[in-house]
């Protein structure tokens, strides 16, 4: 495929590469490889490998500890375990900028420029359900995506908007402990996997994107807060779309630094001698440390191509930036404050308590957003009705084992569970506003595909598990009716009676969706039309 690349391209790669240019070119006529993570929200890597039938054929890739080798043919993305979220297809080299991020389990974490969410669905994978993950993009239809993805992977603790970096920046200044950016960029390390990448690449120059990543990094700095860790990647080989974006950004902060990362699996330093002009306004301590970033070259390594750089900001953080609480209304959780909610709400809330259930286990606050514009659509019910319909559902059709936590956040009847600590999104495009777990109709509650794919099993009072190779999995992901013996009907405490309600459908044990089961037999499919089997 190499005939097919631009001439522009070969020749500076030429220029840049010197001697290895033969064998970065020679890269392009090897077979692509294939990757996949395993999501460690789920299951853990040993565990997927026991349970698969793929298990026995991959090979680990050495940069991630969950990520593997697949053989072209092997089609994961046709499994009913690609269905349950059990792993996401991602490049290899892709995989890195994450790994280098060093995301802890209670860090507050910005993914800028998200979609479709390989990289935030790795990181909510470290964060282990703990902490905040904010994910954005500013292309709006590309959110789509991002959030089924997180949704799919079982993400509870994220919020994805679609704004730009600079909407972000006032709002979130010096909060976060992680941010990266996965930056819009040429794509010169996409042309072997997807050739419509080289078109693309004549359209898109490099003066263009290195604009776009210069306005996304400053935004970025000031969202950092002291003491946290930026990671910087891009897919592309071209310098002025990496060391010079770097080098800039160091000359115009000098509380940022590099922390170099060790170059181990075939990865190779980045190239102080390509820092561009802005190299001429370093220190040549600041200019060495672009050796500290790193390039994951095609002829190099098992992957694409990638660079990264990870960066600090100096100093520790001395104070948290508080939440601003402006259009949202607190309603602290004790009893007595709760019986101030008015009408259906109210008594709701109150009978869901009496029985002892779950409005009385929650833990933290309840939030009432008071909401207005286009989420409120007239004839909805009141936002406040919707919060109390979430917990006597929950009290129906959830174990004692679920634990919910998070603000109940109502945006009209859908009902979101919100990480908790997140400064005010007011006047922010907000795609899902935490883990949504349903929208209240007039006297019910319809949970989620989000809220069954975010559960265990055990979670659910009713569930159902189907082993993967069970033709029952492929008929309920095609949308079909199953009709089932109650005996197969497992319980997340005493069975229910009369048997009847929501059920979780599993597959080897990790949720699939939703079915409504009504006693006869007939279990109701509510599996929604865009998550069904292609
Ligand atoms: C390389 S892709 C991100 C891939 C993603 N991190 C993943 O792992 O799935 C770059 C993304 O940046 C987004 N983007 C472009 N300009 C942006 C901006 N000004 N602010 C935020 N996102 C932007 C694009 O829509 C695109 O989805």
């Amino acid at each position: 495929m190499s005939g097919y690349l631009p001439i522009a391209f070969t020749t500076k790669m030429k220029s840049l590469l010197g001697e290895e240019f033969d064998r970065f070119m020679s890269s392009y006529e090897d077979p692509r490889v294939y990757g996949i993570r395993i999501n460690r929200l789920k299951i853990d890597a040993e565990d997927w490998k026991n349970l698969s039938p793929m298990g026995d054929t991959v090979r680990p890739i050495p940069w991630a500890p969950d990520g593997y080798y697949y053989e072209e043919g092997a089609r994961p993305g046709k499994h009913p375990h690609y269905h349950a979220g059990l792993y996401y297809i991602q490049e290899p080299s892709a995989m890195a900028p994450v790994e280098l991020l060093d995301v802890q389990p209670g860090h507050r974490v910005l993914d800028l420029c998200a979609a479709p969410g390989g990289k935030s669905t790795q990181i909510a994978g470290k964060l282990q359900g703990s902490g905040v993950l904010v994910s954005n993009d500013n292309a709006r239809e590309r959110t789509k995506a991002l959030a089924k993805n997180i949704e799919l992977a079982g993400v509870r603790n994220a919020v994805v908007l679609n704004e730009e970096p600079s909407a972000l920046a006032p709002v979130f200044r010096g909060w976060f402990d992680r941010i990266l950016v996965d930056a819009p960029c040429s794509g010169e390390g996409m042309f072997r996997k997807d050739e419509s990448m080289i078109a693309e690449w004549e359209k898109h120059s490099i003066e263009r994107c290195s604009a776009m990543q210069r306005h996304i990094l400053r935004d970025a700095a000031a969202m950092l807060a002291p003491g946290g860790v930026l990671v910087y990647s891009t897919c592309t080989f071209s310098p002025e779309e990496n060391e010079a974006q770097i080098a800039e950004l160091l000359a115009e902060y000098p509380d940022f630094e590099v922390l170099p990362v060790p170059h181990q699996y075939g990865w190779k330093p980045g190239n102080p001698d390509w820092a561009g002009e802005a190299g001429r306004d370093l220190t040549g301590g600041q200019l060495a440390s672009l050796a500290g970033t790193v390039r994951l070259w095609p002829h190099h390594i098992e992957g694409e191509g990638h660079y990264a750089a990870v960066l600090t900001r100096k100093g520790t953080r001395t104070e948290d930036a508080e939440p601003v609480v402006s259009e949202t209304a607190l309603l602290d959780a004790d009893a007595g404050k709760r019986k101030k909610l008015k009408g259906n709400a109210g008594a709701a809330m109150r009978a869901a308590e009496k029985k002892g259930g779950r409005g009385t286990k929650d833990s933290g606050k309840l939030h009432r957003t008071v909401i207005n514009g286009k989420h409120a659509g007239k004839g909805q019910v009141e936002p406040v009705d919707a919060a109390a319909l979430w917990h006597v559902f929950a009290e129906r059709e959830l174990s004692e084992l679920f634990e919910g936590t998070g603000n109940v956040q109502c945006f009209g009847s859908r009902v979101y569970l919100q990480p908790e600590g997140l400064p005010s999104l007011d006047g922010l495009r907000v795609v899902r506003a935490g883990w949504y777990v349903g929208e209240a109709g007039k006297h019910k509650f319809e949970p989620s595909q989000a809220l069954a794919m975010g559960l265990q099993q055990r979670e659910a009072a009713l569930s159902l598990d189907f082993s993967s190779a069970d033709p029952n999995v492929i008929r309920y992901l095609k949308g079909e009716t199953l009709f089932v013996d109650a005996g197969q009907m497992k319980a997340g405490g005493d069975l229910p009676q009369p048997l009847k309600g929501y059920v979780l459908v599993c597959t080897d044990g990790y949720p699939i969706g939703w079915g409504k089961y009504s006693g006869d037999g007939m279990l109701k499919n509510e599996l929604p039309a865009g998550w069904r089997w292609m």
